[in-house]
């Protein structure tokens, strides 16, 4: 047997006498996945109450078929490799090697993702232009007014005058960096462009619609910072698959007996040293009493919980403020990949920009060079998704056609048939992520970042706070991680909790075989086995111990079961699996997750 050794913090939580926490996790999207699996990797047991009927949240990959490469990301994307999606790519190592492997329908793959492409284009104000990099578009290619000295320069060296010393400073030294950045982050970055950079408004609306979307200059310095910095990375990959597979995979290794779906939690109360979960579903309601409670949703959904104890004034402020913006995106199928066809721009990943109302088109990474069907992906975000919210369905679906069929007007397939994508159309498929939930992105305003940020993921007492908004990162699946791994250094009391990675929690990794991985303790012969259980493989020892009463909804049973109306309980010492509900029943009375609307193209409607 090899020698391995834990980290100090948690080997001395087993030797002081372990006791495992029950701790109850409201939201099952990658913060609270990723906090339910760190925290049955020290010992403790976990159940996660998720609203819908399934986990993911904002990870969430639609199908529209069986057949491969059929779906589009209607939520996260890509992964950038760069340094602060370490613990990304350190996840998906993790999921990689666990021992024994995940099912086949489980695996993670990653494959490259194309960020941009020969082909790609740009389209703004009516001028075409080649848009590949089209950060590299001047305002003289697109006949944008701006003074003389401006128009031959390129919009990413503009935005690198303007933030590549602040993007240095981060990479150096990350605290010290953002420590620099908040001295701006009262400006809105519009602000700043003009008045420590003096560039005039023109050039702003210029860098501002070829790089990014309208109004985000609105945001601060510090969240168009952290946001830009991660834009210049050159290698890029995605999930094969598709990005559900990270959360299923997750969700496995937690173990479905420590999920209830269909619960909205709808209140929480909190007694000396126990936390008591309300949650409501269409078939019942449930409450459970855990040691500590993880609040792992958005602020807006927060805001939800009417039911909950009122805390600091500037927490309340923080949550009702933190600033989240619309992100809206269609998929839509078509019955070739006419992109990859069309003559003589024909294009393989990347993706197009437009003014237009659907803004970005991302041409997939997944499949590409197959034939048969394929599906494009339009994405808007902020005042640009607003656009699309009064719409119907059918007015949506229309308008992405219309725009697509103006970018690719008069063009040719390689067969020399014409472009008709109102004929190539077979469905559409689109998310708006701001209607039920308010959860866009989180995008932080001036001073939010300064003065909201530290409170709102204070912990109260023994309720503590995750998510991607309580994290640096805003925008991405690394930021939900982060932010996971910080609250549950603040639920243990330990303040570096390793990472979950191929190589932890053992630090000389050197010494343990590469196949060996870390869910599976090491030996006794070290005098002390660590707390170390998965869910997914360690039987009702995973399963929370708590009191619960469990009220299903009358209407739900047949007369046969009526002896079964009325509570049932259930609590230390008599849990049994099976009485402690894992649906409550999702969508129905509590509409809780973006809304997916699909509609097949406009010829087989008829
Ligand atoms: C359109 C879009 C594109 C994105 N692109 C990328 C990308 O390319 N790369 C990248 O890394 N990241 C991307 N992101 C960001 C990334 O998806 C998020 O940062 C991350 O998934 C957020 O995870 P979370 O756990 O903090 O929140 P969520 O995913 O929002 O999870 C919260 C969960 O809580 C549940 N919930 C809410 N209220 C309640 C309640 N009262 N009771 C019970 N459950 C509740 C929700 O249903 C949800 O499942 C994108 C996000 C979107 C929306």
């Amino acid at each position: 047997m090899q020698k391995v050794e834990l980290p100090s913090e948690l080997r001395q939580q087993g030797q002081h006498g372990f006791r495992p926490l029950d701790v109850g996790i409201v939201g099952g999207g990658m913060a609270g996945l990723y906090a339910a699996l760190l925290l049955q990797r020290a010992g403790h047991r976990v159940r996660i109450f998720e609203g819908t009927d399934r986990v993911g949240g904002r990870v969430r990959t639609h199908h529209f078929s069986e057949e491969s490469n059929q779906y589009f990301e209607a939520g996260a994307m890509r992964i950038p490799e760069s340094v602060f999606h370490t613990i990304t790519f350190n996840l998906i190592k993790f999921l990689q090697y666990i021992r024994p492997a995940l099912p086949a329908d489980k695996k993670v793959r990653l494959i490259p993702y194309i960020i941009s492409a020969p082909g790609n284009r740009l389209y703004v104000n009516g001028h075409r232009e080649d848009g590949y990099h089209a950060s590299s578009t001047t305002p003289a290619d697109i006949g944008w007014p701006v003074p003389e000295k401006y128009k031959t320069d390129k919009a990413e060296d503009l935005m690198w005058k303007a933030i590549g010393t602040f993007i240095t400073d981060l990479e150096d030294n990350f605290d010290k960096g953002f420590q620099k950045l908040l001295q701006f982050d009262n400006y809105s970055f519009r602000f700043y462009l003009t008045s420590v950079m003096g560039w005039p408004d023109t050039v702003v609306d210029f860098v501002e619609t070829v790089i990014s979307q309208s109004n985000q200059f609105a945001l601060s310095v510090t969240e168009m910072v952290m946001q830009y910095m991660d834009f210049k990375t050159k290698n890029w990959w995605t999930i094969d698959h598709g990005m559900n597979r990270l959360p299923y995979a997750m969700a496995y290794l937690v173990g479905y007996k420590n999920i209830t779906y269909g619960a909205r939690v709808t209140g929480l109360s909190q007694s000396p040293g126990k936390v008591t979960i309300s949650a409501f579903g269409y078939n019942g309601a449930l409450k459970a009493t855990f040691d500590k409670v993880i609040m792992a949703i958005p602020p807006a959904a927060m805001r939800m919980i009417a039911d909950r104890p009122r805390w600091d004034p500037l927490k309340e402020l923080a949550i009702r403020t933190m600033h989240f913006e619309p992100l809206y995106k269609m998929g839509m199928r078509f019955k070739t990949r006419f992109w990859e066809r069309v003559q003589p721009k024909s294009t393989r990943g990347g993706q197009s920009t437009t003014d237009l109302p659907i803004r970005w088109i991302v041409y997939p990474s997944n499949g590409m060079g197959t034939s048969g069907p394929g599906v494009l992906l339009i994405y808007a975000w902020m005042t640009d998704a607003n656009t699309w919210l009064p719409l119907t369905p059918t007015e949506r679906r229309s308008l992405a056609l219309h725009c697509i069929a103006e970018l690719y007007q008069g063009e040719r397939d390689v067969d020399g048939s014409k472009i008709d994508v109102y004929d190539l159309l077979m469905g559409t498929s689109d998310a708006i992520w701001s209607t039920r939930t308010a959860t866009g992105d989180a995008m932080f305003l001036p001073g939010q970042f300064e003065a909201r940020f530290e409170i709102a993921r204070r912990p109260e007492k023994n309720i503590f706070f995750a998510g991607e908004h309580l994290s640096y990162h805003h925008t991405w699946i690394s930021g939900a991680l982060w932010s996971a791994l910080y609250t549950v250094g603040q639920v243990l009391g330990i303040p570096n909790v390793p990472q979950l990675a191929y190589r932890n929690p053992f630090k000389n990794i050197d010494e343990v075989p590469d196949d060996t991985i870390h869910a599976e303790p090491p030996s006794e012969q070290h005098g002390w086995i660590p707390p170390l259980i998965l869910g997914s493989r360690d039987g009702d020892g995973a399963v929370p111990r708590v009191e619960f009463e469990f009220k299903p909804k009358d209407s739900m049973f047949g007369d046969s079961n009526r002896s079964r109306w009325g509570p049932i309980t259930g609590g230390p010492g008599h849990l049994d699996d099976a009485t402690f509900p894992l649906d409550l029943g999702a969508g129905i009375s509590h509409p809780l997750g973006v809304e997916i609307s699909d509609l097949a193209g406009p010829h087989a409607l008829g």
